[in-house]
């Protein structure tokens, strides 16, 4: 098994704004996540965490410091590389996306084939297995207005697991969800996740989830302030 980090941060720095309005987000980031690993990324509103996740996922370029995602840096990356290394990622938001004139089934589907460009058919099998292993089977033609929303939640993701991707990013998975629901989803992540040696990072203030990670960092202020070993005791 490969045991390089899925990403290495060093001395991240990152700004919005110009001129008087350019105000700095994010201090001297250095930061590593290991394969298979479970990490809560936690902070004050406003301490950086989204701006963080969206560095590594591809959602905005780096512009300063050194960012390597799946051995590629992406300081310097041209905007074609990185929507190719967004097609290694799953994402998972608070709120579901999820589009409504489409079934869940059409949903997850549309997971695998704009991640993978697989085959229709195989689309069509791996998302009938993830809406199965979420606990979705029964609800494969259903439209998102018929789900509850936790199965709305369930079905995001099935959607982000379909193209197997090496590290999934999640925003706030359960903020909208109930007490059972949440914990269906954590269970799911956490399963799924280790079943699959995919890398995890959440940013979420759920309890819930931080009693399961491996390791929780916390921001502030735009600045790595702590950092938690958690590995054994979840
Ligand atoms: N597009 C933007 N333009 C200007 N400033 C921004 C932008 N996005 C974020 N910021 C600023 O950067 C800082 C970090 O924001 P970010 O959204 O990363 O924080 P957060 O920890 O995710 O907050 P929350 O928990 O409220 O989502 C804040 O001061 C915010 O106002």
């Amino acid at each position: 098994m490969d045991t390089a980090p899925i990403v290495t941060i060093r001395a991240l720095n990152h700004w919005f704004g110009d001129g008087a309005a350019r105000k700095q987000a994010l201090f001297d980031i250095n930061l590593r996540l290991e394969p298979g690993s479970f990490t809560a990324l936690v902070g004050p509103s406003g301490s950086g965490k989204t701006t963080l996740l969206t560095l590594i996922g591809c959602l905005r370029m780096v512009q300063d410091g050194s960012l390597r995602l799946l051995g590629q840096e992406l300081h310097g990356a041209s905007g074609a590389q990185l929507v190719a290394m967004r097609r290694r990622l799953g994402f998972i938001f608070q709120a579901h996306n999820l589009h409504e004139s489409l079934t869940a089934g059409q949903n997850v589907m549309m997971g695998a084939q704009v991640d993978g460009g697989v085959r229709h058919d195989r689309a069509t099998l791996a998302a009938h297995h993830l809406l199965g292993l979420v606990g979705l089977a029964g609800r494969v033609d259903y439209l998102p207005a018929n789900l509850s929303g936790g199965q709305k939640q369930r079905v995001a993701v099935a959607r982000a697991l379909v193209g197997n991707p090496d590290l999934l990013l999640a925003d706030e998975p359960t903020a909208a969800l109930d007490r059972n629901s949440a914990s269906d989803v954590v269970d799911l992540l956490r399963r799924i996740g280790s079943a699959r040696g995919m890398t995890t990072l959440l940013v979420t203030h759920d309890t819930r989830i931080l009693d399961r990670a491996d390791r929780i960092l916390t921001l502030e202020d735009g600045r790595i302030v702590g950092e938690e070993d958690r590995q054994g005791k979840g």
